[in-house]
């Protein structure tokens, strides 16, 4: 039986509202225990700053180049997971050497898959240094090298929790609805498959911060005040991203907001929305059995508009939809988990992709081991 360790996941998502960190002690394959969880949010400052790192890495053309804020910024990125680390380390009352492993992710800041050009901003050797603790990172650099988009990696995670689903809700589908959506469908025959499958909560957020100076729409209370405008929502599910036979992994920038003329405040966001949930039923459409359960993970679940959207919207091809917490599961915290999970497989090089989540070749391992006690100590 494959050793069990304890690792730490570090996620950064696209969403840029802060660090999850999570604890899952785990063989990487089938034992998966799922220990405590913290968020530390980024304050708005270093949030601005991250949203203008995206600017400045749009003139990347080698993942290892770091133009304008990128360098130093990677630095003080890392040192926040660093101290993310130590506090929850104080507060769970852990020490680093009670740790085998972090997964690190890193903040993406490009994602141009069709150029085979992924970037992370993360320093693992840096993270390694400074925690006392081995890190992988760089999981989706290999999986690209191979032939696939680079993401989604959580995929095989979702597949290993999803043994704990009843076998009356299968095929069952896992949706993160994070920045960007991206979803996994598993059946009882072993078949993964995972895609992005839209915009998540970036146009939202991006819509109420331009037009009520706030991060993101609590609860969807903005949106239920307001009306769908079908052409707009047409218009953003007219996009030939949903029908491309060969599913294509987003990047944050790859939908834009609506112009400030298109909607009044309400209105656009019960669009995006709506928009949100369409999205996903849509890209359900590329599935090879419509599934019986949909499972909500990620901080959009918890935007009440877009889940009673999901919900009507599923119910029309008889699934039905539940979120993380409903089926046994920490929505918020699958990710950072999932990356603790990916360092262990990691680490017993063990597959992270596989052809059905990012159109690699063959199933592929990835990551970069960086061995604490190898690092100056400085
Ligand atoms: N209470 C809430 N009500 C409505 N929306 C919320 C709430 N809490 C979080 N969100 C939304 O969820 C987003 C964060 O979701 P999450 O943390 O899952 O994204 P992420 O991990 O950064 O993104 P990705 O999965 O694309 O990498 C926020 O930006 C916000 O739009
Ligand atoms: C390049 C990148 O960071 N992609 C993210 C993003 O956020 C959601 C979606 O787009 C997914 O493809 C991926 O993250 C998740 C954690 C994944 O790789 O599974």
């Amino acid at each position: 039986m494959a050793e069990i360790r304890t690792a730490i996941g570090l996620m950064s998502g696209t969403s840029m509202d802060g660090i999850d960190v999570a604890l899952v002690r785990t063989d990487g394959e089938t034992v998966v225990e799922r220990g405590p969880f913290l968020s530390v949010p980024y304050e708005p400052a270093f949030r601005d700053r991250l949203k203008r790192a995206l600017e400045d890495a749009k003139t990347i053309r080698q993942r290892n180049e770091r133009p304008g804020d990128l360098s130093p910024m990677e630095r003080d990125l890392t040192l926040r997971h660093a101290e993310a680390v130590a506090l929850f380390l104080r507060q769970q009352q852990l020490k680093p050497e009670q740790i085998d492993l972090i997964g690190f992710h890193g903040q993406t800041v490009l994602h141009r898959p069709d150029e085979a050009l992924t970037v992370q901003l993360g320093d693992g050797p840096l993270l390694a240094a400074e925690t006392g603790i081995d890190i992988v990172y760089d999981m989706r650099a290999n999986d690209m090298v191979h032939g696939g988009q680079g993401a989604p990696l959580v995929p095989v995670y979702h597949q290993a929790l999803a043994h704990q689903i009843p076998a009356g809700d299968w095929p069952v589908c896992f949706v993160n609805i994070g920045g960007i959506s991206n979803l996994t469908f598993l059946d009882r025959d072993g078949i993964i498959i995972g895609f992005d499958s839209g915009p998540g909560n970036t146009l939202i957020d991006q819509w109420v911060e331009a037009h009520a100076g706030i991060p993101y729409d609590d609860g969807g209370r903005i949106a239920s005040e307001g009306s769908v405008i079908m052409a707009l929502a047409e218009r953003y599910l007219d996009n030939p991203f949903f029908t491309a036979s060969k599913r294509r992994s987003l990047d944050r920038n790859d939908f834009r907001p609506p112009e400030g003329h298109e909607a009044e405040l309400s209105d656009g966001a019960r669009t995006l929305a709506y928009i949100s949930a369409a999205a996903v039923l849509k890209s359900a459409g590329h599935l090879p059995a419509f599934p019986k359960t949909f499972v909500i993970c990620g901080g959009g679940r918890l935007n009440r508009t877009i889940m009673a959207d999901l919900v009507r919207l599923a119910a029309e091809r008889g699934a039905e939809v539940m979120s993380a917490e409903q089926a046994g599961f920490d929505g918020d915290a699958m990710e950072a988990e999932a990356w603790a999970y990916l360092a262990v497989r990691s680490a017993s090089g063990l597959p992270l992709t596989f052809p059905g989540t990012t159109g690699v070749g063959q199933p592929v391992s990835g990551g970069v081991l960086v061995a604490a006690s190898r690092q100056p100590s400085s």
